[in-house]
Protein backbone atom coordinates (compact mmCIF):
# COMPACT_ATOMS: atom_id res chain seq x y z
CA UNK A 1 0.00 0.00 0.00
CA UNK A 2 3.09 2.56 0.97
CA UNK A 3 4.40 1.81 -2.56
CA UNK A 4 0.98 2.24 -4.09
CA UNK A 5 1.02 5.49 -2.37
CA UNK A 6 4.59 6.99 -2.86
CA UNK A 7 4.67 5.46 -6.67
CA UNK A 8 1.59 5.58 -8.05
CA UNK A 9 2.54 4.73 -11.09
CA UNK A 10 3.78 1.32 -10.04
CA UNK A 11 2.28 -1.52 -10.94
CA UNK A 12 2.68 -3.91 -8.20
CA UNK A 13 2.24 -8.01 -7.67
CA UNK A 14 2.06 -9.55 -4.28
CA UNK A 15 3.64 -13.49 -3.65
CA UNK A 16 2.96 -15.12 -1.12
CA UNK A 17 3.30 -18.48 0.24
CA UNK A 18 0.12 -18.61 2.72
CA UNK A 19 -2.33 -15.26 3.24
CA UNK A 20 -4.43 -14.28 6.06
CA UNK A 21 -5.17 -16.04 8.55
CA UNK A 22 -1.94 -18.06 7.74
CA UNK A 23 0.76 -16.18 8.93
CA UNK A 24 2.40 -15.19 11.95
CA UNK A 25 0.94 -11.57 11.58
CA UNK A 26 -2.15 -13.42 12.39
CA UNK A 27 -1.06 -14.82 15.67
CA UNK A 28 0.18 -11.60 16.80
CA UNK A 29 -1.35 -10.11 19.59
CA UNK A 30 -1.47 -6.80 17.88
CA UNK A 31 -0.40 -4.42 20.78
CA UNK A 32 0.92 -1.32 20.07
CA UNK A 33 4.03 -1.23 22.84
CA UNK A 34 7.31 -1.23 20.89
CA UNK A 35 10.00 -3.77 21.41
CA UNK A 36 13.70 -2.38 21.17
CA UNK A 37 16.12 -3.21 18.08
CA UNK A 38 19.46 -3.26 19.62
CA UNK A 39 21.32 -2.40 16.52
CA UNK A 40 18.86 0.45 15.35
CA UNK A 41 19.33 3.83 16.69
CA UNK A 42 16.08 4.58 19.06
CA UNK A 43 15.53 8.09 17.44
CA UNK A 44 14.67 6.09 14.10
CA UNK A 45 13.00 3.12 16.02
CA UNK A 46 10.53 6.27 18.00
CA UNK A 47 10.53 7.61 14.12
CA UNK A 48 8.87 4.42 12.78
CA UNK A 49 6.40 3.48 15.58
CA UNK A 50 5.19 7.19 15.69
CA UNK A 51 4.51 6.99 11.93
CA UNK A 52 2.44 3.57 12.43
CA UNK A 53 0.90 5.13 15.79
CA UNK A 54 -0.14 7.96 14.07
CA UNK A 55 -1.41 5.95 10.57
CA UNK A 56 -3.47 4.01 13.12
CA UNK A 57 -4.86 6.51 15.89
CA UNK A 58 -6.60 8.10 12.25
CA UNK A 59 -7.87 4.66 11.06
CA UNK A 60 -9.53 4.21 15.02
CA UNK A 61 -10.93 7.61 14.85
CA UNK A 62 -12.54 6.88 11.51
CA UNK A 63 -16.09 4.78 10.70
CA UNK A 64 -13.47 2.24 9.23
CA UNK A 65 -12.44 1.49 13.15
CA UNK A 66 -14.40 -1.87 13.68
CA UNK A 67 -13.88 -3.63 9.82
CA UNK A 68 -10.17 -2.87 10.36
CA UNK A 69 -10.17 -4.27 14.02
CA UNK A 70 -8.37 -0.90 15.74
CA UNK A 71 -9.05 0.05 18.63
CA UNK A 72 -7.82 2.15 21.85
CA UNK A 73 -7.13 0.24 25.00
CA UNK A 74 -6.37 1.61 28.46
CA UNK A 75 -4.28 -0.47 30.66
CA UNK A 76 -1.36 -1.12 32.61
CA UNK A 77 2.61 -2.24 32.48
CA UNK A 78 3.88 -3.95 35.99
CA UNK A 79 6.75 -4.54 37.12
CA UNK A 80 8.11 -6.86 39.97
CA UNK A 81 11.57 -4.89 39.93
CA UNK A 82 11.29 -1.73 38.77
CA UNK A 83 13.32 -0.66 35.52
CA UNK A 84 16.22 1.53 35.56
CA UNK A 85 15.25 3.71 32.68
CA UNK A 86 12.31 5.79 34.24
CA UNK A 87 10.55 6.74 30.44
CA UNK A 88 10.37 3.94 27.54
CA UNK A 89 11.48 5.81 24.45
CA UNK A 90 7.98 5.58 23.56
CA UNK A 91 6.04 6.83 26.24
CA UNK A 92 5.40 10.20 24.84
CA UNK A 93 3.77 8.64 21.72
CA UNK A 94 1.01 6.59 23.56
CA UNK A 95 -1.50 8.33 25.51
CA UNK A 96 -1.66 9.37 29.10
CA UNK A 97 1.44 7.70 30.07
CA UNK A 98 2.21 8.12 33.56
CA UNK A 99 3.38 5.80 36.50
CA UNK A 100 0.93 3.66 38.56
CA UNK A 101 -0.59 5.04 41.94
CA UNK A 102 -0.25 3.37 45.00
CA UNK A 103 -4.11 2.38 44.58
CA UNK A 104 -3.94 1.25 41.32
CA UNK A 105 -1.14 -1.31 42.36
CA UNK A 106 -3.01 -2.51 45.07
CA UNK A 107 -4.79 -5.05 42.33
CA UNK A 108 -1.17 -6.26 41.69
CA UNK A 109 0.50 -7.50 44.81
CA UNK A 110 3.24 -9.34 43.50
CA UNK A 111 4.45 -6.35 41.87
CA UNK A 112 6.38 -3.16 42.83
CA UNK A 113 5.43 -0.72 40.52
CA UNK A 114 4.02 -0.18 36.94
CA UNK A 115 3.10 2.43 33.97
CA UNK A 116 -0.75 3.02 32.74
CA UNK A 117 -1.15 4.38 29.42
CA UNK A 118 -3.29 3.92 26.48
CA UNK A 119 -2.52 2.65 23.34
CA UNK A 120 -3.55 0.81 19.93
CA UNK A 121 -4.55 -2.58 19.42
CA UNK A 122 -5.04 -4.19 16.19
CA UNK A 123 -7.25 -7.36 15.71
CA UNK A 124 -4.62 -8.84 13.13
CA UNK A 125 -7.13 -11.04 11.29
CA UNK A 126 -9.82 -8.14 10.34
CA UNK A 127 -6.49 -6.14 9.79
CA UNK A 128 -5.23 -8.01 7.56
CA UNK A 129 -8.60 -8.55 5.68
CA UNK A 130 -9.05 -5.11 5.70
CA UNK A 131 -5.33 -4.41 4.41
CA UNK A 132 -6.02 -6.63 1.53
CA UNK A 133 -9.26 -5.48 0.31
CA UNK A 134 -7.32 -2.29 0.03
CA UNK A 135 -4.64 -3.32 -2.04
CA UNK A 136 -7.11 -5.09 -4.48
CA UNK A 137 -9.45 -1.73 -4.56
CA UNK A 138 -5.77 -0.23 -5.83
CA UNK A 139 -5.40 -2.86 -8.51
CA UNK A 140 -2.71 -4.89 -6.84
CA UNK A 141 -2.75 -8.56 -7.71
CA UNK A 142 -2.08 -11.21 -5.28
CA UNK A 143 -0.82 -14.89 -6.26
CA UNK A 144 -0.81 -17.92 -3.75
CA UNK A 145 3.36 -18.95 -4.64
CA UNK A 146 6.23 -19.76 -2.88
CA UNK A 147 9.58 -18.06 -4.30
CA UNK A 148 12.66 -20.38 -3.65
CA UNK A 149 15.19 -18.07 -5.29
CA UNK A 150 14.54 -14.36 -6.21
CA UNK A 151 16.24 -14.98 -9.52
CA UNK A 152 13.07 -16.78 -10.47
CA UNK A 153 11.41 -13.34 -10.26
CA UNK A 154 13.89 -11.50 -12.50
CA UNK A 155 13.04 -10.61 -16.11
CA UNK A 156 9.09 -10.51 -15.11
CA UNK A 157 9.59 -7.68 -12.60
CA UNK A 158 11.41 -4.57 -12.62
CA UNK A 159 11.86 -4.60 -8.29
CA UNK A 160 11.58 -7.36 -5.60
CA UNK A 161 10.35 -6.31 -2.24
CA UNK A 162 11.54 -8.89 0.14
CA UNK A 163 8.83 -9.09 3.03
CA UNK A 164 8.95 -12.72 3.93
CA UNK A 165 9.26 -12.45 7.83
CA UNK A 166 10.97 -15.79 8.70
CA UNK A 167 10.92 -17.09 5.52
CA UNK A 168 13.50 -15.05 4.27
CA UNK A 169 15.62 -17.55 6.92
CA UNK A 170 15.37 -19.82 3.62
CA UNK A 171 14.98 -17.45 1.12
CA UNK A 172 18.03 -14.90 1.32
CA UNK A 173 20.14 -17.69 3.43
CA UNK A 174 19.91 -14.93 6.58
CA UNK A 175 21.38 -16.79 9.35
CA UNK A 176 20.98 -13.79 11.72
CA UNK A 177 17.60 -14.08 11.21
CA UNK A 178 16.17 -16.53 14.40
CA UNK A 179 12.51 -17.65 15.37
CA UNK A 180 11.48 -17.03 18.59
CA UNK A 181 8.58 -19.17 19.21
CA UNK A 182 5.28 -17.81 20.43
CA UNK A 183 2.38 -19.61 22.02
CA UNK A 184 -0.82 -17.36 22.86
CA UNK A 185 -4.37 -18.28 23.68
CA UNK A 186 -7.65 -15.85 21.97
CA UNK A 187 -10.14 -16.56 24.88
CA UNK A 188 -14.03 -15.55 25.39
CA UNK A 189 -13.56 -12.82 28.35
CA UNK A 190 -16.03 -9.58 27.99
CA UNK A 191 -15.83 -8.29 31.06
CA UNK A 192 -11.87 -7.90 30.68
CA UNK A 193 -11.64 -4.14 29.54
CA UNK A 194 -8.12 -3.16 30.42
CA UNK A 195 -4.58 -4.20 29.57
CA UNK A 196 -2.28 -5.98 31.69
CA UNK A 197 1.66 -6.97 30.54
CA UNK A 198 4.31 -8.11 33.33
CA UNK A 199 7.55 -5.87 31.99
CA UNK A 200 9.40 -9.19 31.97
CA UNK A 201 7.33 -9.54 28.61
CA UNK A 202 6.29 -13.13 29.49
CA UNK A 203 2.80 -12.81 30.68
CA UNK A 204 0.46 -10.04 28.98
CA UNK A 205 -3.47 -9.89 28.46
CA UNK A 206 -4.44 -7.82 25.29
CA UNK A 207 -8.48 -7.42 25.54
CA UNK A 208 -9.26 -7.18 21.70
CA UNK A 209 -12.76 -5.99 20.30
CA UNK A 210 -14.59 -10.00 20.24
CA UNK A 211 -11.40 -11.84 22.14
CA UNK A 212 -8.62 -11.67 24.69
CA UNK A 213 -4.71 -12.48 23.58
CA UNK A 214 -3.35 -14.11 26.81
CA UNK A 215 0.32 -14.87 26.19
CA UNK A 216 2.74 -16.01 26.10
CA UNK A 217 6.25 -17.79 25.77
CA UNK A 218 9.58 -16.36 23.98
CA UNK A 219 11.52 -19.82 22.83
CA UNK A 220 14.28 -19.08 20.73
CA UNK A 221 15.20 -20.90 17.54
CA UNK A 222 12.39 -23.19 18.25
CA UNK A 223 10.36 -24.08 14.83
CA UNK A 224 7.52 -25.97 16.14
CA UNK A 225 4.42 -24.56 15.19
CA UNK A 226 1.91 -27.13 16.64
CA UNK A 227 1.02 -25.85 20.26
CA UNK A 228 2.02 -26.93 23.30
CA UNK A 229 -0.74 -28.28 25.84
CA UNK A 230 1.84 -28.28 28.66
CA UNK A 231 2.42 -24.52 27.86
CA UNK A 232 -1.06 -23.42 27.26
CA UNK A 233 -1.88 -24.54 30.93
CA UNK A 234 1.02 -22.60 32.04
CA UNK A 235 0.04 -19.16 30.30
CA UNK A 236 -3.79 -19.56 31.24
CA UNK A 237 -2.58 -19.92 34.96
CA UNK A 238 -0.17 -16.75 35.29
CA UNK A 239 -2.30 -14.53 33.01
CA UNK A 240 -5.17 -15.40 36.39
CA UNK A 241 -2.50 -14.96 37.95
CA UNK A 242 -2.45 -11.77 37.08
CA UNK A 243 -6.58 -11.17 36.11
CA UNK A 244 -7.97 -13.48 38.44
CA UNK A 245 -11.71 -13.02 36.98
CA UNK A 246 -10.24 -14.90 33.69
CA UNK A 247 -10.81 -18.69 35.42
CA UNK A 248 -14.08 -17.40 33.74
CA UNK A 249 -13.12 -17.62 30.51
CA UNK A 250 -14.26 -19.30 27.84
CA UNK A 251 -13.84 -21.22 23.98
CA UNK A 252 -10.36 -21.32 24.63
CA UNK A 253 -8.37 -21.29 21.14
CA UNK A 254 -4.56 -21.69 20.96
CA UNK A 255 -2.11 -20.03 18.26
CA UNK A 256 1.38 -20.47 17.93
CA UNK A 257 3.46 -17.81 15.90
CA UNK A 258 7.43 -17.64 15.04
CA UNK A 259 8.82 -13.94 15.42
CA UNK A 260 11.04 -13.27 12.95
CA UNK A 261 14.04 -11.85 15.20
CA UNK A 262 17.07 -10.22 14.34
CA UNK A 263 19.24 -7.41 16.01
CA UNK A 264 17.71 -4.64 13.57
CA UNK A 265 14.87 -4.95 10.48
CA UNK A 266 16.90 -5.60 7.29
CA UNK A 267 15.72 -2.28 5.40
CA UNK A 268 17.98 -2.12 2.47
CA UNK A 269 18.18 -2.10 -0.67
CA UNK A 270 20.73 -4.79 -2.52
CA UNK A 271 21.75 -5.18 -6.10
CA UNK A 272 22.05 -8.98 -6.65
CA UNK A 273 23.79 -9.81 -10.04
CA UNK A 274 24.56 -12.99 -11.92
CA UNK A 275 26.99 -13.24 -14.87
CA UNK A 276 26.98 -9.48 -15.70
CA UNK A 277 22.83 -9.15 -14.86
CA UNK A 278 21.26 -7.43 -12.46
CA UNK A 279 18.23 -7.72 -9.94
CA UNK A 280 17.19 -4.77 -7.97
CA UNK A 281 15.81 -5.80 -4.46
CA UNK A 282 14.66 -3.93 -1.11
CA UNK A 283 14.44 -5.82 2.12
CA UNK A 284 12.17 -5.27 4.69
CA UNK A 285 11.86 -8.36 6.99
CA UNK A 286 13.11 -8.95 10.58
CA UNK A 287 10.52 -7.21 12.61
CA UNK A 288 10.97 -9.55 15.68
CA UNK A 289 8.58 -9.36 18.39
CA UNK A 290 7.55 -6.00 17.62
CA UNK A 291 6.46 -5.92 13.78
CA UNK A 292 2.90 -4.66 14.57
CA UNK A 293 4.15 -1.80 16.35
CA UNK A 294 6.17 0.01 13.60
CA UNK A 295 5.04 -1.63 10.60
CA UNK A 296 3.61 1.86 8.86
CA UNK A 297 6.95 3.02 9.69
CA UNK A 298 8.90 0.16 8.21
CA UNK A 299 7.01 0.29 5.14
CA UNK A 300 7.34 3.53 4.04
CA UNK A 301 11.22 3.61 4.90
CA UNK A 302 11.19 0.65 2.32
CA UNK A 303 8.98 2.45 -0.31
CA UNK A 304 11.10 5.32 0.09
CA UNK A 305 13.88 2.41 -0.97
CA UNK A 306 11.80 1.55 -3.86
CA UNK A 307 11.64 5.24 -5.10
CA UNK A 308 15.10 4.98 -5.08
CA UNK A 309 15.52 1.72 -7.44
CA UNK A 310 12.93 3.45 -10.10
CA UNK A 311 15.39 6.83 -9.96
CA UNK A 312 18.19 4.17 -10.53
CA UNK A 313 16.22 2.01 -13.45
CA UNK A 314 14.84 5.53 -14.91
CA UNK A 315 18.91 6.47 -14.77
CA UNK A 316 19.82 3.62 -16.38
CA UNK A 317 17.59 3.80 -19.69
CA UNK A 318 18.45 7.37 -20.32
CA UNK A 319 22.02 6.47 -19.92
CA UNK A 320 21.04 3.38 -22.23
CA UNK A 321 19.31 5.65 -24.90
CA UNK A 322 21.67 8.44 -24.95
C1 LIG B 1 2.73 -14.75 19.66
C2 LIG B 1 3.10 -13.45 19.00
C3 LIG B 1 2.60 -12.26 19.50
C4 LIG B 1 2.96 -11.06 18.91
N1 LIG B 1 2.42 -9.91 19.40
C5 LIG B 1 2.78 -8.72 18.86
C6 LIG B 1 2.24 -7.51 19.39
O1 LIG B 1 1.41 -7.52 20.30
N2 LIG B 1 2.68 -6.34 18.86
C7 LIG B 1 3.58 -6.30 17.85
O2 LIG B 1 3.97 -5.19 17.43
N3 LIG B 1 4.09 -7.43 17.29
C8 LIG B 1 3.71 -8.63 17.79
N4 LIG B 1 4.23 -9.80 17.28
C9 LIG B 1 5.24 -9.71 16.20
C10 LIG B 1 4.60 -9.68 14.80
O3 LIG B 1 3.69 -10.73 14.70
C11 LIG B 1 5.68 -9.84 13.72
O4 LIG B 1 6.73 -8.93 13.91
C12 LIG B 1 5.04 -9.58 12.35
O5 LIG B 1 3.85 -10.32 12.24
C13 LIG B 1 5.98 -9.93 11.21
O6 LIG B 1 5.28 -9.64 10.04
P1 LIG B 1 5.84 -10.06 8.62
O7 LIG B 1 4.86 -9.51 7.62
O8 LIG B 1 7.27 -9.70 8.48
O9 LIG B 1 5.79 -11.68 8.62
P2 LIG B 1 4.59 -12.67 8.28
O10 LIG B 1 3.32 -12.25 8.90
O11 LIG B 1 5.14 -14.02 8.62
O12 LIG B 1 4.44 -12.55 6.72
C14 LIG B 1 5.41 -13.06 5.83
C15 LIG B 1 4.72 -13.51 4.57
O13 LIG B 1 5.72 -13.95 3.65
C16 LIG B 1 5.31 -15.20 3.09
N5 LIG B 1 6.52 -15.93 2.69
C17 LIG B 1 7.54 -16.31 3.49
N6 LIG B 1 8.49 -16.94 2.75
C18 LIG B 1 8.03 -16.96 1.47
C19 LIG B 1 8.55 -17.48 0.26
N7 LIG B 1 9.72 -18.10 0.21
N8 LIG B 1 7.80 -17.32 -0.88
C20 LIG B 1 6.61 -16.68 -0.84
N9 LIG B 1 6.07 -16.18 0.29
C21 LIG B 1 6.78 -16.31 1.44
C22 LIG B 1 4.53 -15.87 4.19
O14 LIG B 1 3.66 -16.88 3.66
C23 LIG B 1 3.76 -14.69 4.80
O15 LIG B 1 2.57 -14.44 4.10
C24 LIG B 1 3.86 -11.02 17.81
C25 LIG B 1 4.34 -12.23 17.30
C26 LIG B 1 3.96 -13.44 17.87
C27 LIG B 1 4.48 -14.72 17.30
O1 LIG C 1 5.39 -8.67 24.23
C1 LIG C 1 4.24 -8.32 24.03
O2 LIG C 1 3.64 -7.47 24.68
C2 LIG C 1 3.47 -8.94 22.89
C3 LIG C 1 4.40 -9.21 21.81
O3 LIG C 1 4.78 -8.29 21.13
C4 LIG C 1 4.94 -10.55 21.65
O4 LIG C 1 4.53 -11.49 22.30
O5 LIG C 1 5.83 -10.66 20.80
Amino acid sequence: LCIMETCPNCSVTILSEQFSPNTTSDVAAGMLIPHTYPDTPIHVQKQWFKETFTYLFAISNSAEASEAGIHLVSGWQVFKNTPKEELPFWSDVVLGFRPMSKAELQKFPQHQSGQAFTTLKCDCPPYLSWLEKRLKAAGVQMYTRKVADLWELHGKYDIIVNCAGIGAHQLVGDKKLLPVRGQVLKVHAPWVKNFIRDGDGLTYIYPGIHRITLGGTREKENWTLSPDPGTTKDIFDRCCSLEPSLWGAQDIQVKVGLRPSRQCVRLQREVLSQGGVKLLVVHNYGHGAGGFSVHRGTAKEAAGLVGECIAALQGSSSKAKL
